[in-house]
C-alpha cells in the first residue's frame, strides 16, 4: 500500500527480500526520510513489541550483525536502556565489516553509555533480542554466527526476532543451516515471503507487521508484489447478494465428479458449493451415485450416467445450462471418464475448476491444454502439479510461488497451488499467499471443499483471479472455525462444510482474524472497524 492508501483495504503486500531492499532505497532517496529515521521507528516498534510483555524484561540481549538488522538491534539496545532496563548488547563479526548505519548507531550507544558485551553468559538472560541477520542473509550461517544461533535457542529466554530471524531465508522461508527460533518477529514495514511459508512462518512466532514509514511506490501496479488476503478483502471483493435475486441469478453449478462409488467426493463439493451461496448444483455423475446423492444432498440436481455408456448428448445440456462448471472430484482415470472430460473441454467455453483427477488426467494427457476455455482455475496440490509438470516434490516445495507463475503463464490459467500455505498465481503476474487454515485441514475431502467454494464465487465474482484467492481464504477460515470445534485432529471436511455459514454469515470478528492469520496481525490496526 501507499502511504495515502494505508487503511483504504487493498490487500497485504508480501514481499520479497529485493523488493524490501528496494522500497527502503525508495523511502531513503524518492521520499527523502532519512535512513536513521527509518531505523529510529524500527527499534522503538520492536521495543514496543517488547513492552507488551514488560515482566520478560528484567534482563535483555540484544545480539547484533554487522549489517542494519545488527544496526536496528543496537538501537533497541539504547532505548531499552534509556528507558530504565538492564541491557546488553553484542555485536558478532570482525568491525571491518560493520555497515555505516551500524558503526552510527553504535557511536551513539557508546555516549549513552550502553552495555556493549563480548561474551555473554547467555542463560542470565530474560529476554534476548535477535538482530543477526535481516533480509541481508545471503548464505548458510557457518562459524560464530552458528554458534550464537544455537546459543540462543538453548536458552529459556523470551526471543524476539527484529524483521526475520536470523538464519531464515525471507524469500523461501527455509532454515540456511541454522535459525533462531522466535517467539515474536516484528517485521518492518511489510510481511516477507519467507514468514508467509513453512517452515519460516513456524520459526517466526507471531508476526507484527509495523508501520516504519516505508510505502509501495505510488502507481504501483497490483502485480508488482505477491499479497495476502485478509478478512476486509473478503468483504470489499466478495459481490452483495442482490436483494431482488433468483436461484438463477447467484449462478448454476455443473459439477462433472464422482466415478462408480465415489460419491463422497461429488457430494462435498456439491454440499460446500451450495453452502458458499450458489443458486443451482448439478452433479453429472456415475449412475450408481444417483440414490446415495439424493439421500445426502436433496437439494442438488443429478444427471447419471451407466457404465459403458456415457451420455455425451446430456453432458453437451447440463454445459449449456451451468454457468460454471467444475471437474474432477472422485472422478476416476478411466476410459470413460477421460472422454468425458475431453469432450468437456472441447465443449465448454464457461469459467472451470479443475481438481484431483481431471489433473491427473490433464498430466497424462498433455495436448488438451490447447482446449482450455478462457477463464479456468487449476487446484493441484503438490502431488498433482508434480505430475502435470514433472517436477520434483521438493522442487516444487522450495519455489512455490515460482512453481505457480510458471505453470499458470505457460497454460494462461489461475493456479492455486495447494499447500499448508497455498498459493495462487494468475498469468498477468499477480499473486497471493494465504494465510488461513491449519493443519486439521489436511483430511481427506478437505481439497473437494475447495472446489465446491471456488466454483461457487466464480460463478458471481468479477474477477476470478481474485475469486480464487478469496475462496482459499474463506476454506481456510472455515478450517479454522471447524479447528475450534473439534479440534484440529478430529476435524473432517464435512465440518469444514459444517463451518462455513458460520464464516459467510458473521465474518471473522478480531480474534477470528488473528486465528485465521496465524498470529500475523498489523501493529495499531482497528480491527473493530472492520
Ligand atoms: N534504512 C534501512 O535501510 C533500513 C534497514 N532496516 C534493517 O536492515 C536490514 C537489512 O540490512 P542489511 O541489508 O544490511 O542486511 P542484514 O543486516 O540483514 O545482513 C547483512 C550483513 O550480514 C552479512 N551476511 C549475510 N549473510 C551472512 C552469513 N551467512 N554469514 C555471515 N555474514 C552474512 C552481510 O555480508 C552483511 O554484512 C533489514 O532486515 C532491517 O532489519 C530497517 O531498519 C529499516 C530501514
Ligand atoms: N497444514 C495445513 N495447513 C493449512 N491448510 C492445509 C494444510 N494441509 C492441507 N491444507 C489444505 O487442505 C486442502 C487439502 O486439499 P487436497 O490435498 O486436495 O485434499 P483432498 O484431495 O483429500 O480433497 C488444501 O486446500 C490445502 O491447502
Ligand atoms: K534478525
Amino acid at each position: 500500500m501507499t502511504c495515502g492508501e494505508k487503511e483504504a483495504g487493498r490487500m497485504k503486500t508480501v514481499v520479497s527480500s529485493v523488493q524490501a531492499k528496494e522500497l527502503d532505497q525508495y523511502a531513503i532517496e524518492e521520499m527523502k526520510m532519512p535512513s536513521l529515521i527509518l531505523m529510529e521507528r524500527a527499534a522503538l516498534a520492536v521495543v514496543d513489541a517488547l513492552e507488551k510483555k514488560a515482566e520478560t524484561l528484567k534482563c535483555v540481549l540484544v545480539v547484533c550483525g554487522t549489517g542494519n538488522n545488527g544496526a536496528d538491534g543496537v538501537a533497541v539496545g539504547r532505548i531499552l536502556h534509556l528507558k530504565g532496563y538492564d541491557v546488553n548488547v553484542c555485536c558478532l563479526g570482525e568491525e571491518q565489516r560493520y555497515s555505516p548505519e551500524l558503526r552510527q548507531q553504535l557511536e551513539i550507544a557508546k555516549k549513552y553509555c550502553v552495555s556493549l558485551v563480548n561474551n555473554p553468559s547467555w542463560n542470565e538472560y530474560t529476554t534476548i533480542v535477535d538482530a543477526i541477520f535481516g533480509v541481508g542473509l545471503s548464505r548458510n550461517v557457518t562459524g560464530f554466527y552458528l554458534e550464537a544461533i544455537k546459543q540462543i535457542n538453548q536458552t529459556f529466554a523470551r526471543k524476539v526476532a527484529v524483521d526475520v530471524p536470523s538464519g531464515l531465508c525471507s524469500d523461501s522461508g527455509r532454515i540456511l543451516g541454522h535459525a533462531v527460533r522466535a517467539d515474536e518477529t516484528v517485521t518492518f514495514a511489510f510481511l516477507k515471503k519467507g514468514l508467509c511459508l513453512y517452515p519460516g512462518c513456524e520459526w517466526a512466532g507471531e508476526t507484527c507487521v509495523a508501520d516504519i514509514g516505508i510505502y509501495e511506490r505510488k502507481n504501483e501496479t497490483p502485480e508488482a508484489y505477491t499479497h495476502a488476503v485478509e478478512w476486509q478483502d473478503v468483504r470489499c471483493l466478495l459481490p452483495k447478494r442482490a436483494e431482488n435475486g433468483n436461484k438463477g441469478s447467484f449462478g448454476k453449478v455443473l459439477f462433472l465428479a464422482g466415478s462408480r462409488q465415489m460419491a463422497g467426493a461429488a457430494y462435498l463439493c456439491a454440499s460446500a458449493c451450495l453452502r458458499s451461496g450458489a443458486g443451482m448444483v448439478k452433479i453429472h455423475t456415475a449412475q450408481e451415485n444417483r440414490e446415495i446423492l439424493q439421500t445426502l444432498l436433496p437439494e442438488a440436481l443429478l444427471s447419471t450416467y451407466a457404465e459403458g455408456q456415457a451420455d455425451f448428448q446430456m453432458l453437451k445440456e447440463d454445459l449449456e445450462w451451468c454457468d460454471v462448471v467444475a471437474a474432477g472430484p472422485g472422478l476416476g482415470q478411466g476410459p470413460q471418464e477421460c472422454s468425458l472430460l475431453q469432450f468437456l473441454l472441447e465443449n465448454c467455453a464457461k469459467p472451470l475448476v479443475l481438481d484431483a483427477d481431471a489433473l491427473n488426467l490433464f498430466g497424462k494427457n498433455p495436448h488438451w491444454a490447447k482446449k482450455l476455455p478462457k477463464t479456468c482455475v487449476f487446484t493441484p496440490h503438490l502431488m498433482e502439479m508434480s505430475r502435470m509438470t514433472g517436477k520434483t516434490l521438493e522442487e516444487i516445495q522450495r519455489e512455490p510461488f515460482h512453481s505457480a507463475d510458471e505453470f499458470a503463464k505457460r497454460h494462461q490459467v489461475i493456479c492455486v497451488l495447494k499447500d499448508a500455505r497455498t498459493v495462487i498465481a494468475v498469468p498477468d503476474g499477480r499473486s497471493w499467499v494465504n494465510l488461513s487454515g491449519n493443519s486439521g485441514m489436511a483430511t481427506a475431502g478437505s481439497g473437494d471443499v475447495l472446489t465446491g467454494i471456488t466454483a461457487a464465487l466464480l460463478a458471481v465474482g468479477e474477477d476470478p483471479a481474485h475469486m480464487a484467492a478469496l475462496a482459499v481464504y474463506l476454506h481456510g477460515c472455515a478450517g479454522d472455525v471447524a479447528c475450534g470445534r473439534k479440534g484440529d485432529r478430529s476435524m473432517t471436511a464435512q465440518d469444514i462444510i459444517g463451518a462455513l455459514p458460520e464464516v459467510f454469515k458473521r465474518g471473522v470478528d478480531k480474534n477470528g482474524e488473528k486465528q485465521s492469520n496465524k498470529g500475523i496481525y498489523i501493529a495499531g490496526r482497528d480491527c473493530a472497524k472492520f
